[in-house]
């Protein structure tokens, strides 16, 4: 079995950030590892406060689990500020770790931000050339570029290739377009491949983004490559978006049934 390391914030709801995670690397297959980055009361209504750890604390918990524990594959989703950001890179560039999947996550979906505004210099610089696939949406993405956010899959295709200058890899999701479908491409070894999936009707999509690049990362130990990892991870996201309204957790975007596997 594959071990999994996500470095990200938490989420006492249980649907985006850290739980996300560790369950969706459990329905994966893959032993799930952590490392917190920020303290976030949260649910599924919104965010509350949020108590950011130092640069400092991410670093003791990255190189002590590091100092024992072999990680095949890092998910790194929310850090919040440049100084986590540094210090992952810093952690993350000396040491040998699997393949690096990033969810440059900047803004919570009910739009609180979860990454400091003068941190994203610091995310394309220091950390997005570590990494082997970004996963961002549609904002991030516009602010990774420093340009307007764009609203068509052409527009998309164009910024999928600006944000392969930043690293080899990338995932540039759809899901806040309209339309039948919901569409990502993703551009890897030169080429983009667009994904699509019916678009689910549902409320519940708290932590569809955290889901998808940690499906990605259990996925890809056991894939040929990265284009299989993602196909089958959005295969995964869309059965949990689909089972999603058997859940009833909070009153808000509740999580997407990360088990439903087990119950389809
Ligand atoms: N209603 C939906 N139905 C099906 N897939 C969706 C839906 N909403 C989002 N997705 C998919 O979920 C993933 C995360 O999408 P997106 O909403 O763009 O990112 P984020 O959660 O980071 O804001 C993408 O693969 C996107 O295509
Ligand atoms: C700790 C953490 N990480 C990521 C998200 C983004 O998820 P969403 O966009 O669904 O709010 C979040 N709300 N909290």
């Amino acid at each position: 079995m594959p071990t999994a390391l996500t470095i990200a914030g938490t989420d006492p709801s249980g649907g985006a950030g850290i739980s996300a995670d560790l369950k969706t690397f459990s329905a994966l297959g893959a032993f799930g590892t952590a490392v917190v980055t920020a303290v976030v009361a949260q649910n599924t209504r919104g965010v509350a406060a949020v108590h950011q750890l130092d640069g400092s604390t991410v670093a003791a918990q990255l190189t002590n689990l590091l100092d024992d524990v072999n990680v095949d594959v890092v998910k790194i989703g929310m850090l919040g500020t440049a100084d986590v950001i540094d210090a992952v890179a810093q952690v993350l560039g000396e040491r040998e770790v699997g393949p690096i999947v990033l969810d440059p996550v900047m803004v919570a979906k009910s739009g609180h931000r979860l990454l400091d505004a003068d941190a994203v210099n610091a995310l394309r610089s220091n950390l997005i050339p570590l990494c082997d696939l970004i996963t961002p949406n549609l904002p991030e993405a516009a602010d990774l570029l420093g340009t307007e956010e764009t609203t068509s899959v052409t527009g998309m295709m164009r910024q999928v290739h600006a944000l392969g200058e930043l690293t080899g890899g990338v995932l540039l999701k759809g899901g806040h377009l309209d339309g039948e479908a919901s569409t990502d491409l993703l551009l890897t070894g030169g080429r983009v491949t667009e994904l699509s999936a019916p678009r689910v009707s549902t409320r519940n999509t708290h932590g569809t983004g955290c889901t998808l690049s940690a499906a990605i990362a259990a996925l890809r130990p056991r894939s040929a490559g990265w284009e299989p990892a993602v196909r089958a991870a959005k295969d995964y996201l869309t059965g949990a978006l689909r089972h999603a309204d058997e859940l009833s957790i909070g009153s808000g975007h509740g999580p997407v049934h990360h088990f439903w596997r087990a119950w389809d």
